[in-house]
């Protein structure tokens, strides 16, 4: 994306059609703009061909695409493909496209880094650099190579989508409304660490499925692994949650990480039972991607499987997540980390050589 043009993507069909009547141009092109961007995915204006050659240039003038492919890409085994995308300002973000039978989903980042700090999480530890603009959340959907298999969209990636909850509900909107991709929001899931005010705005605004990641159903331990339960515990975000209607079309779900010998014992499957009675929920069991530096692992297949178990004959709907991509920097932040270290490490190089 160039710094001197305004990018087209991520404007919403209202802004569009102000940006082309400041123009002197009619209202109608702003829903042909709409429908050239998000329906036909063009890679300039050049292509939007039923606006006159007139009118195009006035708008190059001003705007572009504004799509930018991604930098690297990092292939598993198993289908999994990393995406990694340059900002403005020289940070990496990262995206993961999981293809699995008939679904494909794409995992996206929200933010650069994060403030969160969730001890587990490589992101976390990067700290925050900034938030995306909705332009670059949908340009990660945008620009990929796979980009018209997708079926299904997460916001799971890098950063603390609550937080930047301006930018994530403008591109939930270019995603479901008619003149943009015309999802169904069932086809997108947006989980957080629970930040309450973010979360009752998102519940009220948008349609898409929640997920909040639990890791913890005990509150002291939960903040050991994630500062954010002492702003909004888990069990005021699980009794914020019983005001909301989760029997139709919205899921809401509970992410937990399976630590060996910290929270995968079935006092804690009993405590998280007592937790969520009552409430229309699911439970996504996750294996423990590791990082450097942090003293926790993964837990076994029997433990996992127990749990899980304890979890459904309580009543609990609970599943196993499949662990996707473990050969390419499975962790969310590990690959976007390690593209700024080898860069700084570069940078150093230049110097020294320099200075000799
Ligand atoms: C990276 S976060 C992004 C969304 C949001 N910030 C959140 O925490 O829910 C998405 C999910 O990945 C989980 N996660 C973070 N680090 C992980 C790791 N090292 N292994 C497995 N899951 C991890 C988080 O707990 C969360 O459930
Ligand atoms: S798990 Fe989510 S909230 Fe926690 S540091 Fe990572 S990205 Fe941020």
């Amino acid at each position: 994306m160039s710094e001197k043009k305004i990018s087209l993507l991520g404007k919403t069909l209202g802004e569009l059609t102000e940006i082309v009547t400041s123009l002197g141009m009619p209202k109608f092109t702003g829903k042909q703009v709409a429908r050239w961007m998000y329906g036909r995915k063009v890679a300039s204006i050049d292509e939007m061909t039923d606006l006159s050659l007139k009118n195009r240039e006035r708008l190059k003038e001003m705007y572009e695409v504004g799509a930018s492919a991604p930098v690297h890409e990092m292939r598993s085994v198993d289908g999994t493909v990393k995406y990694l995308f340059r900002t403005p300002d020289n940070n990496y973000i990262e995206s993961v496209y999981i293809p699995d039978g008939e679904r494909a989903t794409l995992c996206v980042s929200s933010q650069v880094g994060c403030k969160m700090n969730c001890k587990f999480c490589m992101t976390g530890k990067q700290g925050f650099s900034g938030n995306l603009t909705t332009a670059q959340i949908l340009n990660q959907i945008y620009s990929i190579p796979e980009r018209d298999t997708l079926t299904n969209v997460v916001f799971m990636g890098m950063g603390e989508p609550m937080d930047n909850l301006d930018a994530v509900l403008r591109s939930l909107e270019v995603l479901t409304a008619d003149y943009g991709y015309a999802w169904s929001p069932k086809r997108i899931t947006v989980s957080t660490v629970g930040l309450r005010r973010g979360m009752e705005h998102f519940l009220k605004e948008s349609d898409c499925h929640l997920a909040v990641s639990m890791h913890s159903p005990f509150p002291a331990q939960r903040g050991e692994l994630m500062p954010a339960e002492k702003a909004f515990s888990i069990r005021e975000i699980v009794d914020m949650l019983r005001g909301y209607d989760f029997s139709k079309q919205r899921r809401l779900s509970f992410e937990y990480i399976v630590f060996g010998g910290v929270n995968d014992n079935l006092a804690y499957a009993k405590e998280l039972v007592k937790l969520v009675r009552g409430l229309d929920c699911r439970v996504n069991l996750i294996r423990f991607h590791a990082i450097p530096g942090v003293d926790l692992q993964g837990t076994d297949a029997d433990t996992m499987l127990a749990f899980r178990d304890y979890l459904t004959r309580h009543g609990v709907f609970a599943t196993i997540r499949a662990s996707r991509g473990e050969d390419i920097f499975a962790a969310c932040g590990m690959l976007s980390t390690a593209e700024k270290q080898a860069e700084r490490q570069h940078v150093h190089k230049d110097k020294t050589k320099i200075n000799k």
